[in-house]
Order: C-alpha cells, then structure tokens, then sequence
C-alpha cells in the first residue's frame, strides 16, 4: 500500500531522507579529516607512540568504514506510537545538532516494535512504515496501520511487514548474501535479540534464516555489548570458504568490521586446511578418541634407549644408565606440563647426569664450575644435542602430526591405545608431506595444546617480526634517500616502513584474534553447525572458554558422517544440558512448489524431522529431464542457457553427484566451479552437495539424485539441501529412472 497520509507526506519523508544524508555526509566528513590528520602525524621516534597512532588511525579508519557502508538503504522504516512518538530506525543511530535522534539504530531497544508488531499483536504501535529508496531518492511508501479497535477481528498472520518481506524475498540473487534490517520477522528478532551469556541452538530447515539471523545477532550483540566485544571480538565459524565469501558482505552492510570469519579448516593460524579427504578417513579424525590417539603419539615421542645412551664425544664416550634416563623422563611427565614446555626440564636432567658420569669416569668429584657451566657447555656440542633430541624432540604439532600419519607402526601402537580397530587407524596413514585436509586442522589444535610451547617458537616468531621491520625501515630510508623526502623530513623512515607493510600492523581486535591460536573470543557464532565433528567442537569450544555460543544449524541437513546427529551429543560435553534451542520454521528462500519436492525426500529419508513452511507461494513447476545414462552432460549446455535466460541478472548452480562431476565439467566449459570462492561472481555454477550447502541460487539444476542419494550414507539429506538452494527455478536432470522419491517432479 502505498500511502501519503499522515504527518509523514511522501515529500517530508523525502525531506528527513535528505537531512539525514546531511548529517552523514558531515560525520563522514568529520572522521575522514581526524584520519587524514592522525595518518599525518609521524607519531614519534618510540614504539609506543606509533603503535598509539596506528591504533587512533585504525579506529578512525574502522568508523569510516562503518559510516560508508550504511549508504544503501540509510533509513528504511518508521513506527508511529499511540501516544504521538514517531521514530525513524536505519542501520546507524544519527541526532541534529541539538543531539535529537533523527535515527535509531535498527539494533536500539526502542526500534523493537518495527519488528515485533503484527496486526494480532501490535503493542503501542499505530502504524509501521516501510520506506524504499534508491541511492537518496524515496521511491515508495509501505504502510500497515494497526487499529486497536479491529483487534478482535484482526488478522492473524504472524508475518512482519508483509509486502516489504515479499519484495525483499523475490529479489534476484547477486551470489551475495544481503542483509535484512528492513524486513526481520519476529521469530528471527527473538534470537537475532537474545542475552549474550550461554549457548543458543537456532535450529532450522533450509532458508528460514538461520545463517543470516546469526550474522544480525553479531552485529547486534557488538552494539549492546561492545565494552566486552569490541575487545574480545567475534568468531564466525562456517562451513567452507566458499561459504565464508558468500556472507562476508553482510557485516559491513551492518556496519560492523570487528567480526573474524573462518572455517574449520582456518581454525589453526597458518595452516589453511581444505585437500581432499581419504574416503571415511573424516570420520576417524573427527572421533573423539582422536584426543587419546593423539596424546599417546606424544607419549611415543617422549623415548628411553634400549639400553645405556652412549655418547661419542671427541673420540671419548660419555655414557649414561638406561635409568637414569627413564627417571629424568618420568619426572618430567609427572610435572604434567605440555611435552615442549617440559622438554627444558628433561635436557637439562641429562645433562647434569652426563657431567656427573663425565667426572666420575676421571675419577674426581665435580667442582662448582663445571656443576654450573657443564651442562651448558655439553648442549653446545651437536652430537650431544642430537642424542638428546632423539630421546625428547621440540615438536611442532604439524611435525607430530605428519611424522605420525607416515608412520604405520607409530600410529598402530597409538591407535592401540586410544581403542581403534586396525581397519580406523589404517584410514589415517599416508605418504609424509600430503597437504592439509579441513578435519586435520582440529587434530593440529589438539596436537597444539598437547605440545605447548618452550617459549622458543614465541621468541624466534618476534626475532622474525623485529628482522623484517628492521628490513622494512632500511627500505623505507632508500627510498626517502632517492625521492630527496629525507631532507624535507615531512615524514621518516619508521612511518614509510609502516604505510608500506601490506597488512599493517595487527591493530584490529579481529586482526590480533585471527593470528592467535590462544585468543579468547566474546562470542563465537557456528553455522551449519550440524557438520562440526566431535574433534571440531573441542576446537571451538576453546576458542570461548565462558561459553557464550550461537549454534546454527539443521539436523536435517547434516551431510558429514562425522557431523551431528542431535545437539545434546556435541554440547552437553561441554555445557551439561545448559543450552536453549530456538527454532525458526518459516522458509523465506524456497517457493512452496519447489519446498513440496523437497519435502517428500525429508519425509522420505528423515521422517522424524519437519520441513520449514514456505512463505512464497507458487512459483515455477519444477521439473525432471531425462538424459541418456551414458552421457550425463548431454543437453546440459542448452538447458542451462535456457535457464540463464529465465532468470535474467540471477545467478544459477548446478549441483551435481560425484560420479558426473567430470561429465557436467566437460559439458559447461564456461561455468564456474565451486571449489574457488570467486565462482560466485559468476553467473553459473558447478557445485557438490557439500560445497552448495549454505548458499542459493535464482534457478538450480541438480544433475544425477540416484548418484547423490547413494553416494554416502547422508546421500538423502545431500539430495534434500541440493533441491532447497533454488529461489525461483529447479530442474532436475536424472540419467537413468527418476528416483520414486522425486515422483512430484514435471516430466
Ligand atoms: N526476514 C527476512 N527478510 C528478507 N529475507 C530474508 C529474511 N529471512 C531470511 N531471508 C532470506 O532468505 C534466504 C535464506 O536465508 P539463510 O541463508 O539465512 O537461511 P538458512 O536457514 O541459513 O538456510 P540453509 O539452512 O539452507 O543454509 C536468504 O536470501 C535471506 O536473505
């Protein structure tokens, strides 16, 4: 409805719009010359002022960023209250000059009732109002007015803003998600809203919201909580990198930049794990009892020689009994500290044991001199340090992980202890130096905390930092020699070095957090949660010892055969029963044609679980298109440019079983592939079940359901997220009979 009543003409809320783009204008104008201004200064000769400096820019920086990226959109509602109160809600707060608030934060207590008013249930609410722009110009009015009169007969749709949701929900897909402070519905305000302490389960079928109703609670929680959060930070925890570039547009559109988003495979800095997987290996790795495997590999590494440890020493030998080495080694076990933190304590036992033998087979008692500086002195010797070594390496957990997996008799006596079947551990073993896989990369946080640190790896990582800024700054002083800056000495070497570090230093609260294995977050956000192993829930849970988690997920969807199969499994662990579940059952992404489809695979394959309710009426029958068994990518090329041309600017995903990606492959030469974050730019895609899952598409083709249902033993519920990605169009092209589960397709 479009409407021009009330004190609000269309022209006077034109009128706010452009007043309200002036005051922005003037505080970005504002916090760009404090920037301009901090960048100037050279901030002094000391450390600690510039690191002061980069921190004052950083944070200026950070202000811009958030007063740049409210530009779409700045104000998009209003609520008029019963007693005469009208406020306008945008994504930032703005006041006049006299500090009257011409906007309130959409996150602000009091723009509440835009997103908590139905027609049933208002509250003090007299009118909602949507208002669209494009750029600063309105281009329309939305307006619900809520007479207390007709309450009784009132209608009783639950839905918030229904037109503006409609509008929003068939918007054609950018491969972006956007955010939705103009249309949340009431269900996602509760947990979009709710407390920050403890663990929130959003549990949910495809496209309620659950993904993008996280992201707003992010933001939402650093606007009301921004003391303890904005030093903290959040973590987001997705499913894959794809993933991770499909949502990382929605903070900033928030406004919010502190936020670290990173994948399983991400959680352990400096590695980025994501090679291909052993088939039934992820199960393995992701079983709890990996923790014992792994603390048993580490027990393996601590030694004791067969017999004596003997020693050739410049043509001499030094000799040590075969106890005293195994005392020294349990007295270090027994301190219970991590195997390179109690590595010092176990040398140096040695050591004074083989000074002491040394002296004995001279045949004189040791003097103070050589019962202070011996053991040193020994340590210096290669031959020495390399004996000692073998018994009690430093160990870095990708060593101890990759020495490990290369090693079938090491990892048998391991597995042995941690009561694996020869047929697990053997899925673990491979060739030294394969790269990475997504479920190592919580077994090398394991294996981190196992191992500790002697304070070496820190010492050497900030000589490496000092020597590259010293490289820098010398740098930096050629080319103030050669550019004739030097004389004018408007700025100096340390300064240039600074502008020139491709990232900067680490000033951000998120920057800090993502390089630091250690960091404790605020609040950690987990999406597709269902797919986490075991072992991926211990990695998580100690990034945020005070447990104050959002957990987003369906168990409906897992597709992991090391994922979740209820909540309680991976979380009771941890916090004893203590989480509360919020469910969303509407789904906004799916049109009710293409969600019935759907609906009889879920009913088929998980009948104990409900499919969400589309709010999108109608839309294009789905349809079945047969292709000769043999050659699955036959037709394919004509039928996704027919597809491209249904859906216009839209973008379009082919999701495909294993067994024909090559042929798809082979068939759209141009489209892009799933693997590499960028193919969401472009218009076509080729997808697994498991790269698909989280995204969606205006039109989806899924190519071979018989092949997805049984390629794994989650090959229903891989066919039921393939089939929910679509916005508007699915078509399904099955070499071969139409699995019977799919009878209501169009054929
Ligand atoms: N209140 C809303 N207003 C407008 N659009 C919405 C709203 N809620 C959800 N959407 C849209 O619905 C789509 C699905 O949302 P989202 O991806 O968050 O769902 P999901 O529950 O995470 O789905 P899945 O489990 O399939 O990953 C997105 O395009 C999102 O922007």
């Amino acid at each position: 409805m479009d409407s021009s009543q009330g004190c609000f003409s269309r022209d006077a809320e034109q009128r706010h719009l452009t007043c309200l783009y002036t005051l922005l204008d003037a505080a970005r104008e504002q916090t760009a010359a404090a920037l301009r201004e901090a960048q100037r200064q050279d901030g002094g000769r000391t450390h600690q002022a510039r690191v002061e400096r980069e921190v004052t820019a950083a944070e200026l920086a950070r202000r811009l960023a958030r007063l740049s990226a409210v530009e779409h959109g700045l104000c998009f509602g209003r609520i008029d209250d019963r007693d005469g109160t009208t406020l306008h809600i945008g994504r930032i707060g703005l006041r006049d000059h006299d500090l009257e608030p011409l906007l309130v934060d959409w996150r602000a207590p009091a723009a509440r009732p835009f997103y908590t008013a139905t027609p049933g249930s208002p509250g003090p609410l007299l009118r909602r109002r949507h208002l669209y722009t494009r750029l600063r110009t309105l281009t329309g009015l939305d307006d619900e007015v809520f007479d207390p009169d007709a309450m009784a007969d009132a209608d009783h749709s639950t839905l918030v803003g229904e037109a503006a949701l409609l509008t929003a929900v068939r918007r054609g897909r950018t491969g972006r998600m956007g955010d939705i402070v103009a249309t949340i519905q009431q269900e996602q305000d509760q947990v979009i809203r709710a407390g920050l302490p403890g663990v929130l389960v959003v549990q949910g079928g495809p496209g309620t919201g659950k993904t993008v109703a996280a992201l707003h609670r992010a933001a939402y929680l650093l606007y009301m909580h921004r003391d303890v959060l904005e030093r903290r930070g959040v973590l987001v925890v997705g499913p894959n990198a794809t993933f991770l570039r499909y949502i990382e547009q929605v903070l900033p559109a928030l406004g919010e930049t502190e936020v670290v988003l990173a994948s399983v495979g991400e959680l352990y800095p400096g590695v980025r794990a994501g090679a291909p997987e052993q088939p039934g290996a992820e199960v393995v790795k992701g079983d709890l009892r990996m923790a014992a495997l792994l603390a048993a590999a580490v027990a393996d590494r601590q030694r004791v020689p067969d017999g004596d440890l003997v020693v050739g020493l410049d043509g001499a030998e030094l000799r040590l009994s075969r106890e005293s080495c195994v005392r020294a080694r349990d007295r270090a076990r027994a301190q219970g500290r991590p195997h390179n933190a109690a590595r010092p304590g176990f040398l140096r036992a040695l050591l004074v044991e083989l000074v002491r033998e040394q002296a004995a087979r001279l045949g004189r008692p040791l003097d103070a001199e050589e019962e202070r500086f011996g053991p040193g002195e020994l340590w210096g010797e290669p031959a020495v340090r390399a004996a000692l070594d073998a018994l009690w390496p430093p160990l870095t957990p990708q060593r101890l992980l990759g020495e490990l997996y290369a090693d079938p008799a090491a990892l048998r006596r391991a597995a042995a202890r941690a009561e694996f079947t020869d047929g697990e551990w053997q899925l673990l073993a491979r060739p030294p130096g394969s790269p990475w896989t997504t479920a190592d990369a919580p077994l090398l946080d394991e294996a981190a905390e196992l191992l500790g640190d002697d304070g070496a790896q820190e010492r050497a990582r900030r000589r490496a930092a000092e020597r590259e800024r010293r490289e820098e700054e010398r740098y930096a002083q050629g080319v103030l020699q050669v550019t004739g800056l030097a004389e004018q000495g408007t700025v100096d070497a340390a300064a240039l070095a600074d502008r020139y570090r491709a990232d900067g230093p680490a000033v951000s609260t998120a920057q800090r957090a993502a390089r630091d294995r250690e960091w404790v977050y605020g609040h950690v956000i987990v999406d597709e949660a269902q797919e986490l192993s075991a072992m991926a829930w211990r990695t998580v849970m100690r990034r945020v010892p005070t447990r104050s988690m959002t957990v987003v997920g369906d168990l409906a969807q897992t597709g992991s055969a090391a994922g979740a199969r209820s909540w309680g499994e991976m979380l009771d662990r941890y916090v004893g029963g203590r989480w509360r579940e919020a469910r969303l059952l509407v789904n906004y992404r799916t049109p009710a044609s293409i969600m019935a489809v759907a609906a009889d695979v879920l009913r088929a394959v998980a009948p104990d679980q409900q499919p969400p309710e589309p709010v999108r009426d109608g839309g294009d029958p789905p349809r079945a298109v047969r292709v000769p068994e043999d050659d699955p990518g036959a037709g394919l090329a004509a039928l996704v440019r027919e597809e491209l041309a249904a859906i216009g600017e839209g973008r379009l995903g082919v999701v495909v079983s294993a067994g024909c990606r090559e042929a798809v492959h082979a068939a759209l030469p141009d489209a892009a592939r799933g693997a590499s974050p960028e193919a969401l730019d472009s218009p076509a895609v080729v997808l697994s079940t498991a790269e698909a899952k989280g995204l969606e598409f205006d039109a989806v083709v899924v190519v071979d359901p018989a092949g997805i249902l049984a390629g794994s033993p989650k090959g229903g519920q891989d066919l039921y997220v393939a089939l929910t990605r679509a916005t508007r169009r699915l078509t399904v092209v099955h070499p071969g009979p139409l699995p019977e589960l799919l009878g209501r397709l169009v054929r």
